[in-house]
C-alpha cells in the first residue's frame, strides 16, 4: 500500500516535503519570545496583526513609517531600521515587494543582516526567485543565524483570517522553532527542503494563477460580446470542473470594472516574470504564461499596477487594444 502511494509522489518531493495541517488548538509551544516584522504592506500588516492578537511580542519596521502607526497603536513596538529590529528580536519575518526590496532590507545599509547573530532566525515570506533567496540566506547564515524562506499562498483576506499556506524551505531547526507562529498566521505549512524550493513552488503556483486570470478575462469579455449574461457565466464556471474560488470572488467586481486591490497587478506581473526565468533556467516551454505576462505588462503600461491583478481584463478591452496599435 505504502509503496503504491509513495510512488505516486514526485521523486524530488518524496523525501524532503511534508505538509502539516494547522492543529485545532492554537496554543503556542515555546515560540521565540521577541518577533520582528519588516514590511507592513497589504500582507505584512494583517500577518503582524495576527501575531499581536495572539499575544506575541512584535517589533515592526516599514520603509513608509506611517503604515506602522495602526499596529503601534495596537501594541506593536517600533524600531527605525531593519538592523535594529533584527538586533532586538529572536526571529525576524520579512514581507517585501520583490527581489530587490527583499535584498535591500536584508542586506543593504542598516539591513537586517547587521543585527543578526547566532541564536537568531530570519524568515523571508516575500515572493522572490530562488537565486535572491539563496543570496539572502548566504548573508544571514554568515552571521551564524538561521534562514527560512516561507512565501505564502493566499491573499489579503486569508492573511487577515490567519488562513495562509506557507511554502517553506531552509533550516529545519528554524522551521520547527517558528512552527507555532506560522500556525497563527496560516492554515497549513509545507516544508520543502533546500532554499529555493519554496520560491519555486510559489512561482509555479502564481504562474498558473496569472494565466488562469488572463484566460478568465478573455472568457468574460467574449461572453459579453456574444450576448451572454456575465453573472450567469460566472455562476456556470463556478459550478463546473474549472471552478476556482478566484472566479467567484473576483468575477462579480470584474463585471463592474472594479478592482479593489488584494493582490497588486504589479506583483502578479513580477511573479510571471520570475516564473518565466525559472522556466528558462530548465528549458521548459511556457508559452501560455509568456502570453499572459505580456497582457499584465500592457495593463501596467496603462497605469493599473496598483489595482488588483484582476484588472488585467482592462488590457483586453478595445480602448487599450486600439491605443497599443495606434
Ligand atoms: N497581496 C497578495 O495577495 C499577496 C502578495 N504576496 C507577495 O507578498 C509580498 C508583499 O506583497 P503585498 O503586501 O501585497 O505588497 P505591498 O505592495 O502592499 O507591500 C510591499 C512592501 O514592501 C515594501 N517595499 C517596497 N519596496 C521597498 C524598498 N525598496 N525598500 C524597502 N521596502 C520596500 C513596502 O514598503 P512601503 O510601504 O514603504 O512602500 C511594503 O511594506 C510580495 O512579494 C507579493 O508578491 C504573496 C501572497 C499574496
Ligand atoms: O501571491 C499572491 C497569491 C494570491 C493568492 O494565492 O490568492
Amino acid at each position: 500500500m505504502c509503496s503504491t502511494f509513495c510512488s505516486s509522489i514526485p521523486r524530488h518531493l518524496n523525501l524532503t516535503s511534508m505538509m502539516i495541517m494547522k492543529p485545532r488548538a492554537q496554543a503556542i509551544t515555546e515560540p521565540p519570545s521577541r518577533v520582528g516584522f519588516l514590511g507592513i504592506g497589504i500582507m505584512g500588516s494583517p500577518m503582524a496583526h495576527n501575531l499581536l492578537k495572539a499575544g506575541v511580542d512584535v517589533t515592526i519596521w516599514n520603509r513608509t513609517k506611517s503604515k506602522c502607526d495602526p499596529l503601534i497603536s495596537l501594541g506593536a513596538k517600533y524600531k527605525p531600521s531593519p538592523e535594529e529590529v533584527a538586533a532586538s528580536c529572536d526571529v525576524t519575518f520579512a514581507m517585501l515587494a520583490d527581489p530587490q526590496s527583499a535584498l535591500d532590507v536584508a542586506c543593504g545599509k542598516h539591513g537586517a543582516v547587521n543585527g543578526m547573530d547566532s541564536g537568531k532566525g530570519y524568515v523571508d515570506v516575500s515572493t522572490v526567485d530562488g537565486d535572491t533567496s539563496k543570496l539572502i540566506s548566504g548573508h544571514i547564515k554568515s552571521t551564524g543565524a538561521l534562514f527560512l524562506e516561507a512565501p505564502v499562498s493566499g491573499s489579503k483576506k486569508p492573511a487577515e483570517d490567519g488562513q495562509l499556506i506557507f511554502l517553506t524551505a531552509g533550516d529545519k531547526n528554524l522551521y520547527d522553532t517558528v512552527a507555532s507562529l506560522l500556525d497563527i498566521m496560516g492554515k497549513s505549512k509545507f516544508y520543502l527542503g533546500n532554499v529555493g524550493n519554496g520560491a519555486a513552488m510559489k512561482l509555479v503556483v502564481n504562474m498558473i494563477m496569472g494565466s488562469m486570470m488572463a484566460s478568465f478575462s478573455e472568457g468574460l469579455l467574449l461572453g459579453e460580446k456574444v450576448g451572454l449574461d456575465p453573472d450567469v457565466l460566472v455562476q456556470v464556471v463556478s459550478q463546473g470542473a474549472i471552478s476556482a474560488p478566484m472566479y467567484s470572488i473576483k468575477g462579480p467586481s470584474m463585471i463592474q470594472s472594479r478592482y479593489p486591490t488584494a493582490f497588486p497587478l504589479k506583483h502578479q506581473q513580477k511573479d510571471l516574470r520570475l516564473a518565466l526565468g525559472l522556466a528558462e533556467s530548465v528549458s521548459q516551454p511556457t508559452p501560455i504564461a509568456a502570453a499572459a505576462n505580456e497582457l499584465y505588462k500592457v495593463a501596467k503600461s496603462h497605469g493599473l499596477s496598483d489595482q488588483d491583478f484582476s484588472a488585467v481584463i482592462e488590457a483586453l478591452k478595445s480602448k487599450f487594444q486600439h491605443s497599443e496599435t495606434n
